[in-house]
């Protein structure tokens, strides 16, 4: 019997609920992550969107910066939306000072590509592996991916720029599909996780 596979949410800051909201309804057993102990239990896992320079400063705080670096290289999927984007680009064009990632993807995102707050908008986006035609892509203060290495595949783009990627055990889109109620990309990386089983 092979069980349902457990999915971390990364619960420092950000849009935790939705995305276990979302997890549980593409199958997956999902909870918070905070701690080392929490990640060590699960088989993959989601960093959320907020704000990524406070999920940074969090991420050393409470000492999971090194264990996320340790599990992400060691193959555990992991997904991150807007600015779990970030959080999964080993460089960042614009970081705050003293703004460090977890990396994973070899890709420079630029932060606030798309615009302020206020500049906020929706869009259909065609992504490669996920079905049914495009998703409603939300982009909130946005980043864009601005160059990729040649492992990284190209899942999406908007105006012509990238926004949803994959390198190995790495998805990472710009925009928040768990606020549309469209659970296929969180399928798409159940579907990852249980593969990677
Ligand atoms: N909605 C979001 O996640 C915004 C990301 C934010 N601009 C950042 O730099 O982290």
């Amino acid at each position: 019997m092979t069980r349902e596979p457990v999915i971390g949410v990364l619960a420092l800051q950000g849009d935790v609920r939705e995305h276990l909201t979302a997890l549980a309804a593409a199958g997956a057993a999902a909870g918070p992550v905070r701690r080392p102990a929490e990640l060590a239990e699960v088989d993959g896992l989601v960093i959320p969107g907020g704000e990524s320079t406070t999920m940074s400063k969090l991420a050393h705080l409470f000492g999971m910066m090194e264990p996320l670096r340790e599990r992400v290289a060691a193959g555990m999927p992991v997904y991150g939306s807007c600015a779990g984007l970030i959080m999964l680009a080993d460089k960042i064009l614009d970081p705050r000072s003293g703004q460090e990632t977890v990396g994973g993807i070899d890709m420079i995102v630029r932060r606030n590509a798309f615009g302020r707050q206020n500049e906020s908008f929706e869009a259909a986006v065609e992504v490669t592996g996920v079905e049914g035609g495009p998703v409603e892509g939300v982009f909130i203060r946005a980043p864009w991916v601005e160059s990729t290495g040649a492992g990284v595949e190209i899942l999406a783009e908007h105006g012509g720029h990238v926004v949803a990627v994959r390198q190995r055990n790495a998805l990472a889109t710009s925009f928040h599909p768990e606020l549309t109620g469209d659970h296929r990309v969180h399928r798409l990386f159940t579907d990852m996780v249980r593969d990677a089983r």
